[in-house]
């Protein structure tokens, strides 16, 4: 600010320092006298071409680059050639520079050349330039004046005094010896011309006042206008200072609220990571704390961790004893279950044996009971010839009596008193018991009567006296003992929790000696119907024997079945069966012989409690429904419960809907039946007696399960540890 402030106010100086240029010019134009003035243009013409010259020369020096301009630094280096100090040479440049843009250009530098060499920097050249000009002046004018001043007496002095005074010439002239000398001159020399040159000089002088008046004026109001220049610069400055002055306050201001903001947000950024320093630390400290409570873990857990090793070991070798242990264990049992394995089959044997002994014994029996009832009846028709003599009748009818005496004995005398009473008794249990159809009585009836041609079907003499009250004794079978205390007494008041007692087949032959099992047929013969169905099996001994109970509503057609199963063949009207009767078939599965003994119950209601004994030691059951009676299905559920009741889900069960020939009376659906074997795991199949479709499918069906299951029984039990699953029927 500085350097433009000194320029600006340097300015004004240096204009009012050239003011005073005008006298000078003014006064180079005073010469009156016109050579004087000629002489006088045309020296100041030289020393203005001079001076031009000179100003060129020395802008060429300042100008050592040839730039076509002088810089300040151009200016500065003049320092040591000229007698000016660095400020003096600074003021120059300044003055020079007329536009103040900081260079001179040549027009700029002679302009203001000729000014500052001649007024400011140098005055005394100046004045020498003007004191030889003088001097030359003088001398022309002394060398005129000393001629004629000797000669110009005191009148001519007051004179020109006068004149002098009159013309004013004070206020204009300094040097008054020029005009003087003049005067004196044309006075002397032409004094006609004296007048002529007063008034000359008169117009000259009014002139020259009039100027100069007009000077002062112009310098005064120069001055004026300078000082209200510079009091306005003064103003501008001031106020300029005042703007810096607010504007670098408010700068500040700005600049210290932003820093104290900047300061702010960095105390609390310091602060923040104080902070988190300080969490860091804690959690250092935290996770140390941890780090060492888990070595001290990782110690303990080392020293435990060899402590159970040590534990470890120890049981490894007492399980190693115990397995030892286990498995001599289990050998023993493995040899103990072989032993009990084996007495079972022997036994299981033995019980075949025994039925078919018994079966045996009761055909033969059976066998004998026609041969006696031809007999009767042969008699009787030997009687009735007789009767009408009465000699030979009364001799008849003692060796008839004989006869009745000797049967009496036998074994079927127990079970039959004879024909007449058998068939009253028949007809009164029909009537007790509201019997619809006619029943068959046991296990034994039909299969020889049957079996033999004619014997089945009723003789031309009357009704053949067909059932046959009783009931097979097998092993635990309970009925001999139900039935001892007479046939009248009604089965269903039979105790339902009786225990059924595990007596051996010797013992029922033992308990019931009336029956007297006949001679022909010695024990541990094998009987029974497995001879009618000779056919169908193999010769050889079967290897295993299962116990199968048949049960269904009345009706169903469980004896039908058992009968197409036995011996291929359907009797169309059988009757109900009563108590209980059984079959034994034996049929290969799978390369080996499985007798089959099929407990065939009664469906009816008052024998329930019969059959629900022989559940106890089934091996399997069969549930049957008549699938043209809806509510032989319905009674199923009934089945099921009671038999699960007995034996729980331990035996496999085979369900069976018959009577599938009579599909247009079909009341239960195949999809029925379905569902409910699913449900309950049951082995499903419709069948019919009728037309044996099934029966022998069903039946294998079921035989092969059993096998299997015993199968895998054995050999789970053999395997100590490993639990035998019951496995599912129908799958
Ligand atoms: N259409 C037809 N009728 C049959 C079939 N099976 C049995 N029947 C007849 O149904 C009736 C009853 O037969 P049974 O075999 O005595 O019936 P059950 O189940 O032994 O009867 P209970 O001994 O009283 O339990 C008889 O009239 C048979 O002829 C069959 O598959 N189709
Ligand atoms: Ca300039
Ligand atoms: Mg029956």
């Amino acid at each position: 600010m500085a350097a433009p402030d000194g320029r600006v106010v340097s300015r004004p100086q240096r204009l009012g320092q050239g003011s005073g240029q005008g006298p000078k010019g003014l006064g180079a134009c005073l010469h009156p006298l016109d050579s004087l003035e000629q002489k006088e243009t045309q020296e100041q013409t030289l020393g203005q071409l001079d001076m031009l010259r000179k100003a060129q020369e020395f802008f060429q020096t300042c100008d050592g680059e040839g730039k076509g301009f002088i810089a300040r630094k151009d200016m500065q280096r003049l320092h040591k050639e000229l007698p000016l100090s660095l400020e003096e040479l600074e003021d120059v440049f300044d003055a020079l520079d007329a536009d103040g843009n900081g260079y001179l250009t040549p027009e700029e530098f002679t302009t203001g050349f000729s000014h500052f060499f001649f007024s400011q920097n140098n005055p005394s050249r100046e004045d020498a330039g003007e004191q030889v000009a003088q001097r030359h002046e003088e001398k022309v004018y002394q060398s005129r004046g000393n001629e004629d001043l000797g000669d110009m007496g005191e009148d001519e002095e007051a004179q020109f005094q006068m004149l002098m005074d009159r013309l004013g010439a004070q206020k204009v002239l300094e040097d008054e010896s020029d005009v003087k000398q003049l005067w004196l001159q044309l006075k002397k020399d032409e004094p006609h011309l004296l007048s002529n040159f007063e008034d000359f000089l008169t117009r000259i002088f009014s002139q020259l006042q009039e100027a100069h008046e007009e000077k002062n004026e112009l310098e005064y109001a120069l001055k004026r206008k300078i000082a209200a220049y510079d009091e306005e610069i003064q103003h501008l400055y001031e106020e300029m200072e005042q703007q810096i002055k607010s504007e670098k306050e408010q700068f500040l201001l700005k600049d210290t609220e932003r820093f104290q903001a900047r300061s702010q947000e960095l105390e609390q950024k310091l602060l923040c990571k104080e902070q988190e320093l300080e969490q860091l630390t804690q959690k250092q400290k935290r996770l140390e704390g941890q780090c060492t409570a888990l070595h001290h873990d990782k110690h303990e857990t080392k020293a435990e961790n060899t402590k159970l090793k040590l534990t470890n070991q120890e049981l490894a070798r007492e399980l190693e004893r115990t397995s030892w242990e286990l498995q001599d264990a289990q050998q023993q049992l493995e040899s103990l279950q072989q032993e009990a394995c084996k007495l079972h089959q022997e036994k299981e044997m033995e019980v075949y044996r025994v039925t078919e002994s018994l079966q045996r014994e009761k055909a033969g029996l059976l066998k004998q009971l026609d041969f006696l009832r031809e007999r009767n009846k042969h008699l009787r028709d030997e009687r009735d010839i007789c009767f009408q003599k009465n000699k030979a009748a009364k001799a008849n009818t003692a060796a008839s009596r004989a006869s009745w005496k000797k049967r009496s004995g036998s074994v079927i005398g127990k079970y039959v008193d004879g024909r007449g009473i058998l068939r009253s008794q028949s007809e009164e249990e029909e009537e007790v018991f509201g019997i619809p159809r006619r029943s068959s009585l046991g296990l034994s009836g039909y299969p020889l009567t049957e079996e033999e041609p004619g014997a089945g079907e009723p003789g031309p003499g009357g009704p053949y006296p067909r059932p046959l009250r009783r009931i097979i004794s097998i092993e635990e079978d309970p009925l001999p003992q139900l039935l001892d205390g007479g046939f009248e007494q009604p089965l269903s008041e039979c105790p339902e929790e009786e225990e059924v007692s595990d007596q051996g087949v010797q013992g029922q032959i033992q308990e019931a000696p009336p029956l007297k099992l006949t001679p022909t047929s010695p024990r541990g013969q094998p009987v029974g119907k497995e001879a009618l169905c000779k056919e169908e099996s193999s010769p050889s001994a079967p290897d295993r024997l299962f116990k199968i109970v048949f049960v269904g509503n009345s009706a169903v057609g469980k004896t039908s079945f058992l009968r197409r199963f036995c011996e291929d063949r359907f009797s169309p009207g059988m009757a109900a069966t009563v108590g209980i009767d059984y079959r034994v078939k034996t049929v290969n599965v799978d390369d080996s012989q499985v007798a089959l003994q099929l407990w065939d119950t009664a469906g009816q209601e008052r024998y329930r409690c019969i059959t629900q004994q022989f559940f106890r030691k089934a091996d399997g059951v069969i549930v049957m429904y008549d699938l043209t009676d809806k509510q032989s299905f319905l009674s199923v559920r009934r089945w099921l419960s009671s038999v699960e009741e007995a034996v729980g889900d331990r035996v496999p069960v085979l369900l069976l809907g018959n009577k599938l020939d009579n599909e247009k009376e079909r009341e239960v659906p195949r999809g029925l039946g379905e569902q409910l074997a699913k449900d309950n795991n049951l082995i499903f199949y419709e069948c019919s007696a009728y037309s044996g479709h099934n029966t022998k499918e069903s039946l294998l069906h079921l035989a092969r399960f059993l096998k299997e299951q015993e199968d895998t029984v054995r050999e789970d039990t053999i395997q100590v540890g490993h639990p035998a699953k019951k496995k599912s029927c129908c799958g």
